[in-house]
């Protein structure tokens, strides 16, 4: 379980927000909506590790996640993250974008990691794009690696921002059953999002970052 106690975060003086609580249960899909600008990607980001709270905590699981921006060894990989622009590497391949933080940074054996991520490839319907590169994928192609790619670090829970922005009907429709199938295998998910229709499809539960939070 993700559980978020009194969190608050300001850019100079202002708030952002103040006081936020919010817990994520073991395999439940939460969806944090509301409308831009409101304050949802500050949040996953600092549930994320990538930028500090002003106050608060974080536990995952029972244990203490850093809050102040310097999520360093195992903590570092324990909320997957899915980033609206992928964040995918240019340079390396799709096979090669899911390995390299296992081999790198997890320091799983090559051929363990390499096999782990066929896995995921095929089970993100990814098969027939293993070998290629960034550049050559679509928009919901390259959300499928940037899922895949998070997944390959076996997080805690995986937070996505945005998951459905650029991507048209087809793809947002793979992004719900994507997330339904994950959710059939217990991942817990958060997901921000300012796609209602997206929302109700995916969600167990909504947080609304307009009404339930608390600004300056
Ligand atoms: N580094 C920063 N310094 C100062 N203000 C910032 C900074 N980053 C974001 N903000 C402001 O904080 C507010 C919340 O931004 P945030 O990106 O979290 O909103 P959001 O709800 O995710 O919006 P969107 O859906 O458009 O991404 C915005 O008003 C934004 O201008």
């Amino acid at each position: 379980m993700l559980e978020i106690n009194a969190l608050t975060k300001a850019y100079d003086a202002r708030v952002i927000f103040e006081d936020v609580n919010l817990t994520v249960a073991n395999g439940e899909v939460l969806t944090i909506v509301g409308p831009s600008g409101i304050g949802k990607t500050t949040f996953l980001r600092i549930i994320a590790g990538l930028l500090p709270a002003d106050a608060g905590a974080i536990t995952l699981d029972g244990s203490n996640l850093d809050i102040t921006g310097n999520r360093t060894g195992a903590d570092g990989a324990k909320v997957g993250v899915i980033f609206q622009d992928f964040n995918l590497f240019p340079q390396y391949t799709v096979r090669e974008n899911i390995t390299l933080a296992p081999i790198n940074v997890a320091k799983l054996d090559k051929q363990v990691a390499l096999a782990e991520a066929d896995q995921l490839i095929a089970d993100l319907g990814l098969t027939t794009q293993a070998d290629l590169y960034p550049y050559q994928l679509s928009g919901g192609q390259k959300q499928r690696v940037a899922i895949a790619r998070a997944l390959a670090m076996k997080p805690g829970i995986l937070a996505y921002d945005e998951p459905t922005s650029g991507l048209d009907a087809e793809s947002t429709a793979r992004v719900i059953e994507v997330i339904n199938q994950l959710k059939q295998q217990g991942v817990t998910q958060l997901v921000v999002t300012h796609d209602l229709p997206f929302a109700e499809a995916v969600s167990d539960r909504k947080f609304d970052f307009a009404t339930d939070v608390k600004r300056g």
